[in-house]
């Protein structure tokens, strides 16, 4: 059954009228800032096009050609010649089209057309609190303790999010496509940015209103999408780096494992619903777990990127960043785990960080991110093979080139090569450590800055980034260099001459070093 409440736009809702079922919010029509000051624009930086109002041609009142209609910008009352005719004022003046609230069949609320609206239009404005990411970052943990399943927080820029959990406008109640009908667009209006919904293509009166969220996943339940689209990506935020590094399902030649059993979570007020698990195709990389994650050791000693996948970025202009948190328990069962480790990976150990961080471009989870793990700043390629790290920090042990400064010094001749080499280990462990707490602090920058093309990383980050990624590439290659220069200079002395000078008795080792 489908209940449909009609609110025609601007709709007075939320807090004072009483909907059986509807959670509770506070209904507003332009973004809320107590965080922060709303920008007061200055007068040099309102921008005023050049339209004039003409009575025979209605468009004549910035209508498409209008300069800040191609920029993106609304005009300023006051300063449009059009005055009262200019059509460019459609976010301040709530210029949204005609929208029913209705309830759908698991995925809780939604948003109709009520009536035909043309491609292009302005649909509503998601509108909320605006907040910072670090300040976005602590709600969604604090609504996941809450129990509050369903995603309101949707990224503005590089800095700031839009939070509708609490208040915002009837644009919190668009659902998720993966063949959308709308799409987000960001405007600039009276100096700040602000996000519209917009009809991609003409919308039949009685249509459900749907845009791709681009949903980026952090952690915690990973939600089947129910868009019903033929290209449906399967789970919200499937595409996003996140749940791709979290899930995804290995394809080494025969090397494979099955999921047996999969989270099933619908939205909201739709309890987990009893459709049965289904047996997943391996083949396809958008299968997931969430909770307990049987494995075994699997190794993977011959690590290689396809990097001719590309990261998809849409130029939907937002996503939805904070993810529901509540976990349905689900088994996920791994088979058929080889282990393979070759002759010559001896030197090195099977840790879960890359000595070379440009052959993954892998990012984990945003609290639990390694740094050293990805040096991929921008749109741009992404490995194939990403995925090591599972729910509760987890992490598949896969077989990578690290170097075990221990095990390598008994094969140096001297106390200083020794020395020299356990300086440079601590200098690449520190590079290490400095890279991943920079990246903790730039990636919400870098994300947006992938997802967006109106965006730019501030060259503050990118500096930083990149100063703190060549930091540890030069720590890399100290430590490695000095491991082969004293390995080649000054290698252990043979059993007897080693005898003779020091007594040592790794024979067996510095005779497989010497031959
Ligand atoms: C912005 S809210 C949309 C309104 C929401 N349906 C409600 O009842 O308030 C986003 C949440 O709706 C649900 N949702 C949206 N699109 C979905 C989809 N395609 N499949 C499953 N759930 C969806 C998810 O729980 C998501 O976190």
């Amino acid at each position: 059954m489908i209940l449909i409440f009609d609110f025609h736009a601007p709709f007075h809702g939320g807090q004072d009228q009483q909907i059986e079922g509807l959670p509770e919010y506070i209904h507003i029509n332009r973004n809320d800032f107590s965080y922060r000051k709303h920008i007061k624009q200055q007068e040099e930086d309102i921008a005023i096009c050049e339209c004039k109002y003409d009575a025979n041609d209605p468009d004549s009142a910035c209508g498409e050609a209008c300069l800040n209609v191609l920029t993106s910008t609304e005009c300023t009352p006051g300063y449009c010649r059009c005055g009262l005719f200019c059509k460019n004022q459609r976010f301040q003046k709530c210029e949204y089209a005609k929208t029913k609230l209705f309830r759908t069949e698991g995925r809780g609320w939604g948003l109709l057309a009520d009536e035909n609206i043309k491609a292009g239009r302005f649909v509503i404005e998601y509108c909320g609190e605006v907040i910072s990411w670090k300040e976005a970052r602590g709600r969604s943990q604090v609504y996941a303790s809450l129990g509050l399943k369903d995603a309101f927080i949707i990224s503005l820029n590089g800095s700031e999010c839009i939070d509708a959990t609490k208040k915002g406008s009837l644009g919190r109640f668009i659902n998720h496509s993966c063949q959308p009908n709308c799409e987000t667009r960001k405007w600039t209006v009276l100096g700040e940015v602000r996000v519209g919904i917009f009809a991609k293509q003409d919308i039949s009166i009685g249509t459900e209103l749907a845009y791709n969220y681009n949903f980026e996943w952090y952690g915690g339940a990973k939600v089947r999408c129910l868009c019903g689209a033929i290209s449906c990506s399967g789970f919200l935020g499937a595409k996003s780096r996140g749940f791709q590094e979290d899930t995804y399902l290995w394809e080494d030649g025969d090397d494979r494992y099955s999921v047996e059993k999969i989270p099933l979570y619908d939205s909201a007020e739709d309890e987990p619903s009893s459709k049965l698990p289904r047996v997943m195709d391996y083949s396809k990389p958008e299968f997931i777990s969430h909770g307990k994650v049987e494995y075994t050791t699997a190794v993977d000693a011959s690590v290689e990127y396809d990097t001719s996948v590309r990261y998809e970025h849409q130029l939907e202009s937002t996503e939805l960043v904070v993810e529901a948190v509540d976990s349905v328990p689900v088994d996920l069962v791994i088979n058929e785990i080889k282990t393979e480790v070759s002759e010559e990976t001896k030197l090195f150990t099977d840790g879960t960080q890359q000595a070379f961080p440009q052959k993954n471009a892998m990012i984990p989870h945003i609290q639990s991110n390694s740094a050293s793990q990805n040096n991929h700043i921008g749109p741009g390629h992404v490995a194939k093979k990403r995925s090591k790290h599972f729910p509760n920090g987890r992490s598949k042990p896969v077989a990578q080139k690290q170097v075990d400064a221990k095990f390598v010094a008994q094969f140096l001749g001297s106390e200083e090569a020794r020395e020299e080499v356990f300086k440079y280990e601590e200098e690449k462990n520190q590079a290490s450590s400095r890279l991943d707490s920079i990246y903790d602090e730039i990636r919400p920058a870098i994300e947006e800055h992938e997802r967006d093309s109106q965006d730019s990383v501030p060259t503050e980050v990118a500096r930083k980034w990149i100063g703190a990624n060549c930091s540890k590439m030069k720590a890399d290659f100290n430590l490695y260099s000095s491991i082969i220069r004293n390995i080649v200079c000054n290698p252990r002395k043979p059993q007897g001459e080693a005898k003779a000078s020091e007594g040592g008795d790794n024979e067996n080792e510095t005779k497989d070093l010497i031959t």
